[in-house]
């Protein structure tokens, strides 16, 4: 038999994609002869054909930076078993959870995150949670004590019964299976008991939530009192200690609410996390840390070992950067129909990019070292043991925590960490939880998550690989965390709206993709990945012009398709088709349906023209110091089986938010120049219509994928498009023809 210590713990397997690429490379010929037609005959047409051109090269050279991105599909296989077997000393852990608003992040939600963390299979005396709440809601902190109550009996049951499962909502959504070798009245005696334990803290939390001061605030909770949102001191608070250091207790818990004061940027979920592993590091100081979202519970008890796998188990230390986890959902509805389940994204993007430098940093379900966190580059182990002592100005003022960062630096950290949890270590961990903590030192620019974007993840990712760092995708069955996806047009697309606004964020700011792969250590093709998504949202522009084109074209009479007599006419058919059938094989490739590929392509156009124009525009704004951005927290709910069937849940639903007002223009001016061209109307038009069939299926395929805003013009409640974004739009196709005109003229 094989020595388990001297087999790998992980393989990275590349994926033979032969065909794939044939077809990538393919659809890119085909644009590319698209744009060199458009070219040679540009001085026969006028400037519709510009447009076109304009257009259809971005799109080419998005579908190149793509095609990179894709090229390289990686597998990383982990294997855990071998890494308990080899009897390798695990090493500690801080596990970081972020909320920030107890009414869109429901109390409940966190604490079942939490309770999955807390039941990892690890030895526990070597976590620690923290959960970091930036509403400094003392529902948060009541909930947390109340759970870590409960995670008394859970964490032991867990364990005893191998559940997999053990975000205990989830658990006990399904009926009870009984594990192999058990008894099952055993089982089933102890399955009951803590279900109704559950349901107890469930009510007790619910409750607790529903008033708006659900105890009085003296005790535990006096530093509540009297202090407002976004104006308190920090609070850091041990709800639980693991004193025995017992590998089969309950790991540690702590609730921090850092410092917030009016006038102070505190830098959303970046800042968040960065006191977070200042406050660990005065507490715990574990070398590797885990942060997820509230709502992204550990659905893999292994998941940790799996991480393990990669972080000890690279030959070369450059190449554990942090490990990224997939974000899957749960609860989804059928068919994907907000195209937001990230599937084929996962599938084909981040495993492509897994095979460049490794894949982007998602914000969720990722392990870093701290040592990077930290801002070190990769292979500085021959200055190790020299640190004494770490710049003040680089980390801020606290002992404490330069004490241990010398640890970190020096790679001196304890196998089972000391919990520094007197009032003096508390102290210290409030004081690098203040506000002003971070003033004149290099957090939030070269130290910990980066400011400056709302994609705080992609932005540190970014700077890590700019360090020289490789990252690695994980992707074990079952999958590691699940979390929710939003639900109804609003809320999917104000997220987007952000992502957008961040990546945009990213390619204007100091740490600039452009730069990093001359100036640092980024590799060339991870650089055009990150140009790639930087630039992602900017596509709205083209797309917004390119999707009024047909319409423009039946109202003027003109055309910007190759007339159906002229062979070039396959050119763009082709494309459309091929296009078309191979993002479908890619859907149906992983087991989607139909309708999920057609969902996922319509959503698509519709974010573009709604919260990418949105997000160009307010980063634009920003840029002129017209307005601020802020990162709007995307609301989370425990999604029950009645919600999931709802047919109505799948309908898209709008409110009264400018974001709808450039698509429902579009939709209007479509149904216009479409009606009028086949009722013989083409208003703009001078003389002989050129216009013909390649224009009329192109503004049919708009309506299509628009069509939620087209049922939206006569749908009721939130189903239908306001009255008033309905007269906006209206006025905006009023504006679009009236220029169209002058245009023709
Ligand atoms: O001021 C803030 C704002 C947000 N959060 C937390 O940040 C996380 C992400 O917020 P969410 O509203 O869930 O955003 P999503 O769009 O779902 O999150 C994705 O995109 C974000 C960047 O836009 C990343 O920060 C996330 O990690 C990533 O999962 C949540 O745990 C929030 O509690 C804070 O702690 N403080
Ligand atoms: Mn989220």
């Amino acid at each position: 038999m094989a020595n388990p210590i001297s087999l790998p713990l992980q393989e990275k397997l590349p994926r033979k994609n032969t065909l794939k690429r044939a077809s990538d490379l393919f659809i890119f010929l085909l644009l590319l002869s698209l744009c060199s037609y458009r070219l040679l005959h540009l001085n026969t047409h006028g400037s519709v054909w510009l447009l076109a051109l304009t257009c259809e090269s971005w799109f080419t050279l998005m579908w190149f930076l793509m095609m990179n991105s894709k090229w390289n599909l990686v597998d990383h296989k982990t294997y855990p078993d071998r890494l308990i077997k080899g009897m390798r000393e695990l090493p500690p852990v801080d596990m970081f959870v972020t909320t920030a608003d107890v009414s869109l992040e429901p109390a409940i939600v966190t604490v079942n995150t939490v309770l999955s963390l807390l039941a990892v299979d690890y030895p526990c005396h070597k976590l620690a949670c923290y959960v970091s709440d930036d509403g400094c809601s003392p529902i948060t902190l009541y909930s947390l004590i109340e759970a870590s109550k409960f995670a008394q009996l859970w964490v032991p049951f867990c364990k005893k019964y191998f559940i997999r499962v053990r975000a205990p909502f989830m658990y006990f959504s399904t009926r009870p299976e009984i594990p192999s070798g058990v008894l099952e009245e055993g089982f089933l005696h102890d399955w009951r008991r803590m279900k109704s334990d559950y349901e107890e803290l469930k009510r007790k939390i619910e409750e607790a939530a529903k008033k708006s001061l659900p105890f009085p605030l003296t005790g535990e909770f006096a530093e509540f009192s009297n202090i407002e949102r976004g104006n308190h001191p920090s609070i850091v608070k041990v709800i639980w200690e693991n004193k025995d250091k017992v590998p089969n207790g309950v790991p540690h818990l702590v609730y921090v609410a850092r410092e917030k004061r009016p006038n102070q940027a505190h830098h959303f979920k970046a800042g968040a996390m960065n006191v977070l592993t200042r406050v660990s590091g005065v507490l715990t100081n574990a070398p590797f840390m885990l942060n997820v979202d509230c709502d992204m519970f550990a659905n893999n008890p292994q998941v940790i070992l799996h991480a393990m796998c990669i972080l000890l188990g690279s030959k070369e230390e450059k190449d554990s950067g942090f490990v990224q986890f997939p974000q899957i959902f749960y609860g989804g509805l059928k068919d994907d129909p907000f195209g937001n389940q990230m599937v084929i994204a996962n599938e084909f993007i981040l495993r492509g990019i897994a095979g460049i430098q490794g894949p982007i940093y998602g914000g969720t379900g990722c392990f870093h070292t701290r040592k990077i966190i930290y801002g070190q580059p990769p292979d500085t182990k021959g200055t190790q043991g020299q640190v004494h002592e770490v710049s003040r100005e680089r980390y801020g003022r606290s002992w404490e925590l330069s004490k241990s960062i010398v640890k970190i630096m020096s790679g001196m950290t304890e196998e089972t960490p000391t919990f520094h949890c007197n009032s003096s270590n508390l102290k210290a961990a409030e004081e690098v939880a203040s506000c002003f903590y971070e003033f004149d030192t290099c957090w939030g620019t070269e130290v910990g998550w980066i400011y400056g974007s709302m994609t705080e993840d992609v932005l540190t990712g970014l700077r890590i690989h700019s360090l020289g760092w490789t990252s690695a995708f994980c992707t074990p069955q079952p999958p590691a965390f699940l979390g929710c996806a939003p639900m109804g047009g609003p809320a999917c697309l104000n997220q987007w709206k952000r992502w957008t606004t961040g990546l945009l964020q990213i390619l204007i700011g100091n740490h600039s993709p452009l730069l990093a792969a001359v100036t640092k250590k980024l590799k060339f093709r991870q650089c055009l990945v990150y140009i790639l998504c930087s630039t992602w949202a900017s596509r709205s522009i083209p797309e917004f012009f390119y999707s009024a084109l047909p319409a423009y074209c039946l109202l003027s009479g003109t055309s910007f398709m190759p007339k159906v007599s002229d062979p070039w006419i396959l050119v763009p058919t082709i494309l459309f088709i091929f296009y078309n059938l191979y993002t479908l094989s890619e859907y149906l490739s992983c087991g989607l349906s139909f309708c999920t590929w057609w969902n996922n392509q319509r959503m698509q156009r519709i974010t573009f023209l709604t919260a990418s124009l949105f997000g160009s525009l307010g980063v634009l704004l920003k840029v002129l110091g017209i307005s601020e951005t802020i990162f709007e927290v995307t609301r989370k709910d425990q999604n029950d089986s009645d919600s999931i069937n709802d047919v109505d849940a799948g309908r898209f639903t709008f409110d009264s938010s400018p974001l709808f007002v450039p698509a429902t223009a579009l939709v209007l001016v479509h149904l216009i120049s479409l009606i009028g061209f086949l009722i013989g109307v083409q208003p703009l038009a001078s003389d002989a219509s050129e216009s013909g069939l390649g224009e009329v299926v192109c503004s049919i395929w708009v309506l299509l994928s628009f069509m939620p805003f087209v049922k939206g013009l006569f749908g009721k409640g939130n189903f239908g498009i306001p009255r008033a974004t309905i007269c906006k739009a209206g006025a905006l196709a009023f504006l679009f023809m009236h220029l169209g005109t002058k245009a023709n003229r």
